[in-house]
């Protein structure tokens, strides 16, 4: 599904992501680990283009993602960050139809498939005519994921999803969300720095340090194995 391969990125003089490998499967989760300026995000962000690599290959369903156009690729590409990244000045029916939009669908579709996602993600109808200042941040959360599948991408990509939310929300809400067969089908790549988090979502964790992958593999493997003490540190091993 996502083929990453020797991908790097580069600030000036200074390397962020270093020959960076790794692949997911159709309807697995990856996420990315590791500490504060590892290079997390600035990987996650050449996945979708907001990003480009200096050197390296990505590519989506074999097709190289720098032969696509990006605003098609990020429309076929959910993207999920922090405190949900809802616009304060739309609605949150607007923020949800905002890809089925752009991408042509039919007005009733459009409405049937918001009140499916409200429904599923356990929103009352009420929030649909609400801005995101009126929500709290829980609901926030989950329209941001709303918003993310409701073209049905293929791929979803979240950065600290539930970075704003209390420890207590946090939990409830990704389990909640995790849950949903739809996330479940669906390709993600969740980037965190909490390492509770990361084995409690994901299929597979690659831990990041200085730019590289340290390790990768399932929570399992990285648990019982870990290859080095930053591993084992990390993990609390
Ligand atoms: N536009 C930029 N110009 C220069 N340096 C940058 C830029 N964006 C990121 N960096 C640097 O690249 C490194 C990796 O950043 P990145 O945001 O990918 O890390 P991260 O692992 O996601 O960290 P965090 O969890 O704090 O977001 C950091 O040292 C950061 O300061």
């Amino acid at each position: 599904m996502i083929h990453v391969r020797n991908v790097v990125k580069r600030y000036g003089t200074t390397t962020v992501v270093d020959r960076v490998s790794f692949s997911v499967a159709r309807g697995e989760t990856l996420v990315l680990l590791g500490t504060s300026g590892s290079g997390k995000t600035t990987t996650l962000k050449m996945l979708n283009r907001l990003i480009e690599p200096d050197d390296g290959q990505i590519s989506l369903d074999g097709i190289d993602v720098q032969q696509q156009d990006a605003p098609n690729l990020r429309r076929r590409i959910g993207y999920v960050i922090q405190d949900g990244g809802l616009f304060p000045h739309y609605t949150v029916a607007e923020a949800i139809a905002t890809v089925p939009t752009l991408l042509g669908w039919e007005t009733d579709a459009i409405r049937a498939r918001t009140h499916e996602l409200i429904d599923k993600l356990q929103l009352p109808a009420s929030v649909l005519t609400r801005y995101p200042a009126n929500l709290s941040g829980g609901q926030r959360q989950r329209v941001g994921v709303a918003r993310a599948l409701a073209a049905r991408p293929p791929v979803v990509l979240m950065d600290e999803p539930f970075g704003a939310l209390d420890p207590f929300t946090r939990k409830h809400v990704r389990r909640e969300l995790f849950s949903l067969s739809e996330l479940q089908e669906t390709t993600v790549v969740l980037v965190t720095h909490d390492v509770t988090e990361a084995r409690e979502l994901a299929d597979r964790i690659a831990l990041m340090d200085g730019g590289r992958i340290v390790q990768i593999g399932t929570p399992e493997e990285l648990m019982s194995k870990p290859v080095n003490e930053f591993v084992r540190d990390f993990l609390e091993v």
